[in-house]
C-alpha cells in the first residue's frame, strides 16, 4: 500500500513539480531549445522548473508559428523563427539539441561555434569521427558539452554499480540488457525509421543497452561476437531496408566478461491485438549471485534492483534518492541529469559525469554493431566548418 502511494506521489509531482519558480537566481542559466521536439518537455522544460539556476528562456523551430504554439504550451518567453536567430542571441547560455541524430553534428557545432555550451541528446552523432570533431571543438572554445545519457544521474543505475563494485556478488560474467517497447510508442512516420535522418534501433533505444553494459562492466567491449537485426514494421521511404527495428548484439568484453544486449523500437502484440509490457531491465550475472535492475531508463516512474547472492538470502532495494539525501523521491533522471550540468557550468563539481571517452566509446560500438550486422554505418554529415 505504501508503496502505491508512493508510486502515486511521485507521478503526481514529477508532472507538476513542487516549488515550481521563476528561478530565484537573479542571473540564471538561459537556456534555449532548437526544434519544438517531443522530447524537450521531459528532459529540460520540466526539471528547469524546479532548478533555482536554470530556466528555459526560448525555443526555436523551422516554422515560427509551430514554436509559438510550443513556447505557449511550455510557457517558454522568447520564441525565434529560425535556429540561426536562437544562437545569434547573446541573452541564451545553453542550448539543448533534441534534433533527429543525423543533425546532431550539425547544429552542435554551429551551437558551439556561436560560444554557447550544449546538452545534446543521444546519441551524440551519426558517426564517431563526428563526435571526435564536436568534442575537439568544445575543448578549443572551453566550453561544456555533454550526451544526455540522462539514466546514469539516477541514483537507481549508480547503486547496481555500488553493488556490483563492492565485490559482494563476485566478478561479473555476463550481462543482460533490454530497452524494448510495444508496437504503437513509436508511431510510423517517427525519425526513428528514417536513415538518412539517423534512424535505426541500435540508435535509438540501442545506444542505451550498450552505455549501461559498458557502465557496469567499467571497460570498453573487445568485439562483437554476434547481431540479430529484425526489420522494421514501418518503411518510410526507399532506405527502410537499412532501418533495424529491433536489434541484439552479443559483445565480449575483458576478462572473459559477455553482454547481451537487445533493443526494439516496436514489439508485435501478441496475437496481433494484445501489447506487450516494455522490456526495460538490466540483469547481472556474476560467479557469486545476480543483481537485476527493472526500468534502468525510467526508473522515478518504478524501479527495483533485485540482489540474488549464490549462498544468501535475496533481497529488493530501492534507490530514488541517494543515500546521502541528495535528490528527491520524484526526481526524473533528466532532474538529477541537469543538477549535474548545472553544477559544471557553476564550476562546482557534478556529482557524475558522461564525457567524452564514454560518449566516443558508445559511438565507436554502436559503429561496430552496425558493421557487423550488415546494414552499414549511420549516413555522415555533409555539413563542413
Ligand atoms: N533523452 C531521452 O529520453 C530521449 C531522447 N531522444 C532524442 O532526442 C532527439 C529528438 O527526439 P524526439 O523528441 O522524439 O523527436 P521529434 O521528432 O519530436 O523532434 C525532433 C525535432 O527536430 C526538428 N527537425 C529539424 N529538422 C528535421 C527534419 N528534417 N525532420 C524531422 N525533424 C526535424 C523538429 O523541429 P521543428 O520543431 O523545428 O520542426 C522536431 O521538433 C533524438 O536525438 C532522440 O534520440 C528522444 C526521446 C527520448
Ligand atoms: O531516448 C529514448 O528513450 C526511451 C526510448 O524508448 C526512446 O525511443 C528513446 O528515444
Amino acid at each position: 500500500m505504501s508503496s502505491l502511494v508512493g508510486l502515486i506521489t511521485r507521478l503526481y509531482k514529477l508532472v507538476y513539480p513542487p516549488g515550481v519558480h521563476l528561478s530565484t537566481d537573479p542571473k540564471p542559466l538561459k537556456f534555449g531549445i532548437l526544434g519544438a521536439a517531443a522530447i524537450a518537455p521531459f528532459a529540460l522544460i520540466s526539471p528547469a522548473k524546479s532548478h533555482p539556476e536554470a530556466v528555459v528562456y526560448g525555443v526555436a523551430a523551422r516554422d515560427r508559428a509551430r514554436a509559438d504554439v510550443y513556447a505557449k504550451k511550455h510557457g517558454i518567453p522568447k520564441v525565434y523563427g529560425s535556429y540561426e536567430e536562437l544562437l545569434d542571441d547573446p541573452e541564451i547560455d545553453v542550448v539543448y539539441n533534441p534534433l533527429p541524430n543525423a543533425l546532431h553534428y550539425e547544429w552542435t557545432v554551429k551551437i558551439l561555434l556561436a560560444g554557447k555550451h550544449c546538452l545534446l541528446e543521444k546519441p551524440a552523432t551519426d558517426t564517431l569521427e563526428e563526435s571526435q570533431k564536436l568534442f575537439e571543438l568544445a575543448e578549443s572554445k572551453n566550453l561544456v558539452l555533454m550526451e544526455a545519457f540522462h539514466y546514469r544521474f539516477h541514483p537507481a543505475i549508480q547503486r547496481v554499480k555500488q553493488i556490483l563494485d563492492s565485490g559482494e556478488l563476485g566478478p561479473i560474467r555476463h550481462i543482460t540488457a533490454s530497452l524494448a517497447l510495444p508496437q504503437g510508442i513509436v508511431g510510423a512516420g517517427d525519425i526513428r525509421y528514417v536513415y538518412s535522418l539517423g534512424g535505426g534501433s541500435m540508435m535509438d533505444a540501442g545506444c542505451y543497452t550498450l552505455s549501461c553494459v559498458r557502465y557496469l562492466v567499467g571497460s570498453a567491449p573487445t568485439s562483437v561476437i554476434a547481431t540479430a537485426t529484425a526489420a522494421s514494421l514501418y518503411k518510410p521511404d526507399e532506405n527502410a531496408h537499412l532501418i533495424d527495428g529491433a536489434v541484439t548484439a552479443t559483445l565480449a568484453f575483458p576478462n572473459d566478461v559477455t553482454a547481451t544486449i537487445t533493443s526494439d523500437e516496436a514489439m508485435p502484440h501478441h496475437f496481433g491485438f494484445i501489447p506487450r509490457l516494455p522490456q526495460v531491465y538490466v540483469t547481472v550475472k556474476c560467479e557469486g549471485g545476480e543483481v537485476k535492475l527493472y526500468n534502468f531508463v525510467m526508473p522515478t516512474i518504478y524501479h527495483y534492483i533485485t540482489v540474488t547472492p549464490r549462498d544468501g538470502k535475496s533481497r529488493t532495494e530501492k534507490a530514488y534518492t541517494f543515500k546521502d539525501g541528495k535528490g528527491e523521491e520524484w526526481w526524473a533522471t533528466y532532474r538529477y541529469q541537469l543538477e549535474a550540468f548545472v553544477d559544471r557550468l557553476r564550476g562546482r563539481t557534478p556529482q557524475t559525469w558522461v564525457d567524452k571517452e564514454d560518449t566516443l566509446a558508445n559511438m565507436e560500438w554502436i559503429e561496430k554493431i552496425y558493421e557487423t550486422s550488415g546494414l552499414g554505418a549511420r549516413p555522415k554529415s555533409q555539413f563542413t566548418f
